[in-house]
Order: structure tokens, then C-alpha cells, then sequence
């Protein structure tokens, strides 16, 4: 008997994936929670894992990043799990790629390509949907170069065929070229309406909220000056800064921003699209770098934060370490011990938890300017600025 599939059927068939870590000196734990980490990732970009695996290996190779008896036994994995697609939790070079889809006749991605495919998706301004397009075509140029090497590579094969490849690349080169410088000038013309509003905000203070995906950033934003921008138990939840003025008086008032959260080997393609938005939400007097207190990788959050802020040039600004979500903490000393080797030496860290409210208050006087009259009581004031009008 012949059994109808319907279409969602269908789908999750097509979405079944087979995904693959690795480590070589570091902790294995650590590559454990990087693979957990690409688990959620998998399923916020719509793929169904339904196998995992972590390998060993001295040493990255350059064909397929592992080893050949390695491949093999993952692509029988792979089969016995009628996985259709094949992830893995690093980046993989161009070429890297090609081989592996040859070899296991599947759609391969990488934790770059599976990110690109969450901000593809969770694009809903103008604005962020210009830049996911930028990173996009971005990513694929450079893996275009991939299949360029692999084909002058290939000896054999008729001059002809060769040629023929050749031009096909050369026309996607030329549309993908297309692509980015497009997405670039309009951009830019994005970019020339947010430097106009941001003038009229000229002279209040500015406080930017940091630091890794799911820390709560959002929650913390909202908490702290009675807003409601969106928060989720997700990945990515933020893609655009959000702006909410928190005020406690007549002169004192100031602006929050809400910016994307960051991951470890988050696309370096995604950084420089994001670049000019997140520079000018990190235009700031003062930091709030958000942790999340109760996951085992908050040193992480922190080294992946730094990291990425010093690419934007932000790394040197006065900031506060901001322990969030203590209510989930079982052992708060514990881990604030953890993460003093990733502190410097006069950071100021308050704990709060913008869920039950513990710690909001004295953290909204620490970034409330000064009261002309010591004795006002600070009443935040939900005045709401939308940065896209
Ligand atoms: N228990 C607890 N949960 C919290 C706290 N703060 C935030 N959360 C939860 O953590 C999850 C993520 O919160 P968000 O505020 O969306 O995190 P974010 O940093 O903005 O995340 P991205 O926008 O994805 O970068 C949500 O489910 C929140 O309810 C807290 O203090 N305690
Ligand atoms: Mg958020």
C-alpha cells in the first residue's frame, strides 16, 4: 500500500539532519556545550537533528576537516538516520565544504551558514533585511572562490567543460557582485536617515546593553525603564537596537539601547553588515555587559563579548558587568569566581535579575545621571522612541 505523505510530512522528511562537533586540545565539555549550543541553533533555523556526534582529532585537515575514515563512518551515520543534511558545529572552508557534499551527496552547512539562515528569517526592518542580504551574498562570494579552486584543481576533465564552469561562476560572480553593492547603497542611504535622528538625541546620555544571545538584554531593557520590547527563550530574539528613554526627573533622563546579541564564531560576514548599526548603538557613555549568571559558560559570554567589542572599536568604554538571571543561580560566589580571570581589575558587577526585579533598582541609579535634588525619587518613564520611523 502506497502511504500519502502530506506536505509537513514531507518537510520534516527534507529537515532531517545529522549534526557533527569536534575538538582537538580544548575540553571535550566545552565542545559538548558548543554542540548543545548548534542543537538550538539547528531548530531555531527550522532543521529537524535527529543524530550528533562529537569527534576527537589531533589536527584539522585541510580536504574535510577531519579524517577520511572519520567522514565515512559519519556519512553511515548519517544514512542510518536518513539525515538529508549533514551540519557542523565549526566553520568549514569553501573547499572544505564542496568536498564534503560530493562525498556525502547531502546538503552540507556550516555554523556560519546555519546563523545567516536565523538572521535571514528573523529579518523584520528594512534595514536588518538589507544587512542579512549583504552578509549573505557576502558569504556566498567567498565560497564561490571554493568552487573556483576546486575546478582549476581538477586536472582532468575536458578543456571544454572546464571553460563552461568557468563561465557560470563568472556570471554568479557577477551577480553576487551585484548583489552586495546593491545592498550596500541602499544601506547606506539607511544609514544617512539614522545619523539624522541620532542628532536630534544629541546631549542626553546613552547607555548600551551587551553581550552574548539569551542573556536578557531585553528583559533587562524593559525591566529598567517600564518598556515592553520583545524578549524570548531564543536565539536571536533581537536584531535591531531598540532605543527606550528611562527618565527619574526633569534633568534626568536617559537612553537605553537594546542591541543583537553575540555568539562564539558568530559569520564574519554578519559583523561587518551589522557594523555601522551596532557602532552607533555602541556610541555610548557607559556599557551594561549583560551575563547570563547561571549558565556554566558565562566566562565564555564575557571572552565572546570582549572579543567582538574590540572589533567594533568599543572595547575601551566605562562599563558595568551586569550578572543577570541570579534567581536561577544556585551558587552565586562560585560564579563570580569563575569569572574573574575574564574581568578587569576595577569593573564594577552587580547582580540583578530582570525576571523578579532583584538589583534593577540600584543598577537604574548607577546609570541614571546625578538628581539636581538628591532627594527625587526615581520613577522611570516609558517614553518610547522608535528608531525606524
Ligand atoms: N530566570 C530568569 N530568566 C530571565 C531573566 N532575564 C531574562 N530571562 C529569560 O531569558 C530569556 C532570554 O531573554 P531575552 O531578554 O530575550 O534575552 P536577550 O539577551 O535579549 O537575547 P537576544 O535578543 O536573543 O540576544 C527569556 O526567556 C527571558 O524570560 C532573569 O533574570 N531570570
Ligand atoms: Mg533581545
Amino acid at each position: 500500500m502506497i502511504q500519502s505523505i502530506s506536505p509537513a510530512e514531507d518537510e520534516q522528511q527534507a529537515n532531517r539532519t545529522y549534526l557533527v562537533g569536534s575538538f582537538t586540545t580544548e575540553e571535550r565539555s566545552s565542545a559538548e556545550a558548543s554542540l548543545q549550543e548548534m542543537e538550538r541553533l539547528c531548530k531555531t533555523a527550522g532543521l529537524l537533528v535527529v543524530g550528533r556526534e562529537l569527534v576527537r582529532l589531533r589536527a584539522p585537515k585541510p580536504a574535510l576537516y577531519l579524517g577520511t575514515g572519520q567522514a565515512d563512518r559519519i556519512i553511515a551515520s548519517a544514512d542510518d538516520e536518513e539525515a538529508r543534511i549533514i551540519v557542523f558545529d565549526q566553520p568549514l572552508t569553501p573547499v572544505q565544504m564542496r568536498n564534503w557534499s560530493r562525498r556525502a551527496q547531502r546538503e552540507i552547512y556550516d555554523r556560519h551558514a546555519v546563523i545567516l539562515e536565523i538572521f535571514a528569517r528573523r529579518a523584520r526592518t528594512r534595514e536588518a533585511q538589507l544587512q542579512v542580504e549583504l552578509a549573505r551574498a557576502e558569504y556566498a562570494q567567498s565560497h564561490l572562490a571554493g568552487m573556483w579552486q576546486h575546478l582549476s584543481r581538477q586536472g582532468g576533465g575536458s578543456r571544454l567543460a572546464r571553460g563552461e564552469g568557468e563561465k557560470q561562476i563568472e556570471m554568479d560572480r557577477r551577480q553576487l557582485k551585484k548583489r552586495v553593492l546593491t545592498a550596500r547603497r541602499a544601506l547606506d542611504k539607511v544609514g544617512r536617515q539614522r545619523a539624522l535622528r541620532r542628532e536630534r538625541r544629541e546631549g542626553v546620555r546613552r547607555v548600551a546593553l551587551v553581550g552574548y544571545t539569551n542573556a536578557g538584554k531585553s528583559t533587562l531593557l524593559n525591566a529598567l525603564a517600564n518598556a515592553r520590547v520583545r524578549s524570548a527563550d531564543q536565539l536571536f530574539a533581537t536584531l535591531d537596537p531598540v532605543t527606550r528613554r528611562l527618565t527619574a526627573g526633569p534633568d534626568q533622563s536617559v537612553l537605553l539601547t537594546d542591541t543583537v546579541g553575540f555568539i562564539r564564531n558568530l559569520p564574519p560576514e554578519l559583523i561587518n553588515a551589522f557594523h555601522s548599526t551596532l557602532e552607533e548603538a555602541l556610541e555610548a557613555d557607559l556599557l551594561l555587559l549583560v551575563v547570563d549568571a547561571a549558565d556554566p559558560e558565562a566566562p565564555l559570554q564575557i571572552k565572546t563579548t570582549q572579543d567582538i567589542l574590540q572589533k567594533l572599536g568599543a572595547h575601551l568604554l566605562p562599563r558595568i558587568i551586569v550578572l543577570n538571571k541570579v534567581d536561577t543561580c544556585p551558587d552565586m560566589e562560585q560564579a563570580e569566581l569563575l569569572l574573574q580571570p575574564f574581568l578587569n581589575r576595577d569593573d564594577e558587577v552587580l547582580q540583578v535579575s530582570a525576571l523578579t526585579g532583584r538589583g534593577i533598582e540600584t543598577l537604574r541609579t548607577r546609570i541614571l545621571p546625578p538628581a539636581p535634588d538628591a532627594e527625587a525619587e526615581a520613577q522611570p518613564d516609558p517614553v518610547v522612541l522608535d528608531p525606524h520611523q
